[in-house]
């Protein structure tokens, strides 16, 4: 029974994913929600007559009141008994009955399906932006926002049906039963709307904003607790206890001060209503007595004239929280759209086909990219590489080493320029089929949070375990992970490495990352800082590795520790955007530039080139 109202709506339906989703509130939900569109009708309709059947109920209170006047004791059940057995019938079957299929299709149909449209199909658009994207914002933020949006669009759309649809059927409904016993009834009951309809929009306006202020407060409460915590190292580091504290609760009290501001309004709401409620009930009561006085009215229709008010009068509190939350709701969603609704900057072009790669020449042609900051970044580069040839990358901290390899990956589009592999411009053809072809370990090898033998296989799901294994030994990871052992009891190749590996000592979470890149295998190569967080002697042993992973391949190797990469076939020296030297190692130290003078300064301390081979 309730998996066939779970399973009404399939939330992963297949749909056109689009690259630049609605940017306004009502075409992005309609756009969500088109799969949903027959089940909004059923809902809708459901409460109708959820509304319609409690209207009876009230309505043939009256009735009932008028049948014992006017039949009395004795007569009651030879005269009426029929009829008394089936309203009976009706409360006991036929309401229950509509009453169930209205919650199924709320709370087992629309709410769990509803969000999990919006968190998979934003889920899905948001892994598509580009790794520019993500670094404008914080990953945090970004999760949070795919995880408050959904429910909060499920919720609105549920108070839709269970309270918006509902009461106004019921209230029209009223209104109409009202009018029907004596015209004259349904006047205050329309005065009192008129002034309930005022109060609805005072609360919406002013409880709204007053709502997102105090939530806001409380989300800079949980954003200062999270950058306590997760930087608690600097906080010890620097004994910087209190004035945490004192950070903490700044934007505590800021939360405690507009959510009293929000409940003074919520007060002023509930006094009002009360009073607004007790005009209605003196209002429509009174006027019936003073109808039945004049011998206009039935003592029914007094009777049901009073239980519909007193019904009102019960549910006007949950219509207006209702509403207001209804509100809140939708602005959570246009909130969360900032985020989700935004359209992906770097997709891959229409009618665009895979990379063809045969020979892994790669060619920057007067590319610059300033990250739309007018500075910094690239300038104006040009670099070819031939086939398989070995290039070290090196220059100052921020001369623009890991931009190159960005735009080579295209993580970002060059402002201007273009780059290409084997001729092709990498903009125009997909974007795995670029990604596939090339091997990449960086200086932050950060690891996914599963197991070691998943983090590997990362690389090449289908290889088999022997591959992995001996990729895991060419990276000198091999003996370290069968020492491994997580929190769980899981060993070995099936430990699992933490939160972006933080389990792991970084020169463990580089060996890693290297045996992944050794099983993909791909054609082209790039070595960012790649080994340094090893110690020298792993790094002499990897060293040989990767001279071996080389072979065959086109590579592009960034390092700090030049003795890394002495020994490629040519060095190329980058300088605030461009390059300034390039040549072979010992063509670099003849002429006696930048590199020479890097050289010299560390040739001192470290592994010698000609040694590290
Ligand atoms: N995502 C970004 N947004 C804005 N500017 C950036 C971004 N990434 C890099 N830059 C800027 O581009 C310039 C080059 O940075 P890049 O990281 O390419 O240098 P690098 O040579 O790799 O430095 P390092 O050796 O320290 O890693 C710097 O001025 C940096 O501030």
């Amino acid at each position: 029974m309730f998996r066939f109202f779970e399973r009404l709506v399939d939330p992963y339906t297949p749909y056109e994913a689009d690259d630049a989703p609605p940017r306004r509130l009502w075409p992005f939900l309609m756009s969500y929600t088109v799969p949903f569109r027959r089940l909004f009708a059923w809902a809708a309709l459901s409460s109708v007559a959820v509304a319609v059947i409690e209207l009876a109920l009230i309505a043939y209170t009256g009735r009932v009141v008028d049948l014992l006047t006017e039949a009395g004791r004795a007569a009651l059940w030879s005269r009426h008994g029929l009829e008394l057995f089936l309203a009976a019938a009706a409360i006991l079957l036929l309401r229950p009955a509509v009453q169930a299929v209205n919650v199924m299709l709320l709370n087992n149909a629309l709410l769990p399906n509803l969000g999990t449209i919006f968190r998979w199909r934003a889920h899905s658009h948001v892994l598509r932006q580009s790794v520019g994207w993500f670094e404008n914002d914080f990953a945090g933020r970004i999760a949070n926002r795919i995880m408050q949006t959904p429910p909060a669009a499920g919720e609105a759309a549920f108070q839709v049906f269970d309270a918006i649809t509902y009461s106004v059927a019921y209230i029209a409904g009223a209104l109409i039963l009202l009018g029907q016993a004596d015209p004259r009834l349904a006047i205050p009951m329309a005065l009192w709307l008129v002034l309930y309809g005022g109060l609805v929009r005072w609360v919406v306006r002013v409880i709204g904003p007053a709502s997102k202020a105090s939530s806001d407060a409380r989300s800079e409460v949980t954003g200062r607790v999270v950058d306590s915590y997760s930087n608690i190292q600097s906080v010890k580091l620097f004994a910087h206890h209190d004035r945490e504290l004192a950070f903490g609760r700044e934007a505590i009290e800021n939360a405690r001060q507009t959510f009293i501001r929000e409940m003074r309004l919520y007060s002023i709401m509930d006094i009002s209503l009360t009073f607004l409620n007790g005009l209605l009930v003196v209002g429509v009561v009174g006027w019936a007595i003073a109808l039945w006085q004049a011998g206009s009215a039935s003592v029914g229709v007094v009777a049901a004239a009073t239980a519909l008010v007193l019904r009102l009068n019960s549910m006007t509190g949950w219509i207006m929280w209702a509403l207001s939350n209804f509100f809140q709701n939708l602005g959570v969603v246009s909130e969360g759209m900032e985020t989700i609704a935004q359209p992906l900057t770097l997709t891959d072009r229409p009618g665009a086909g895979p990379l063809r790669l045969d020979r892994g020449a790669i060619a920057f042609r007067e590319v610059s990219h300033h990250y739309g900051k007018g500075q910094g970044g690239l300038d104006r580069l040009s670099l070819e590489i031939a086939p398989g040839e070995k290039i070290g990358l090196v220059g100052p901290s921020g001369a623009g080493k890991t931009s190159l390899i960005k735009l080579l990956l295209r993580f970002h589009d060059p402002e201007s320029g273009r780059v290409e592999i084997d001729g092709q411009d990498i903009g125009q053809v997909t974007q795995s089929s670029l990604r596939r072809h090339i091997g990449m370990v960086s200086q932050d090898a950060s690891l996914l949070h599963r197991s070691v033998r998943d983090n590997i296989l990362y690389g090449r799901p289908e290889a088999s375990e022997a591959r992995m294994i001996e990729a895991a030994r060419r990276a000198e990871a091999h003996d370290f992970i069968l020492t491994l052992q997580d929190a769980e009891g899981r060993t070995g190749y099936d430990a699992q490495v933490g939160e972006r590996g933080v389990k792991l000592s970084g020169g463990q979470r580089q060996r890693i990352a290297l045996a992944r890149v050794i099983l993909k295998d791909a054609p082209i190569l790039v070595l960012d800082e790649a080994t340094s967080a090893l110690d020298s002697e792993v790094e002499a042993s990897i060293q040989a590795t990767l001279y071996g992973v080389m072979r065959g391949k086109t590579v592009l190797a960034v390092a700090h520790r030049l003795s890394t990469i002495a020994q490629m076939d040519r060095i190329v020296v980058m300088e605030d955007g461009r390059i300034v030297e390039d040549g072979t190692h010992d063509a670099l130290l003849a002429r006696g530039g930048l590199y020479a003078r890097l050289w010299s300064r560390q040739s001192g301390g470290f592994l010698d080139a000609r040694q590290a081979s």
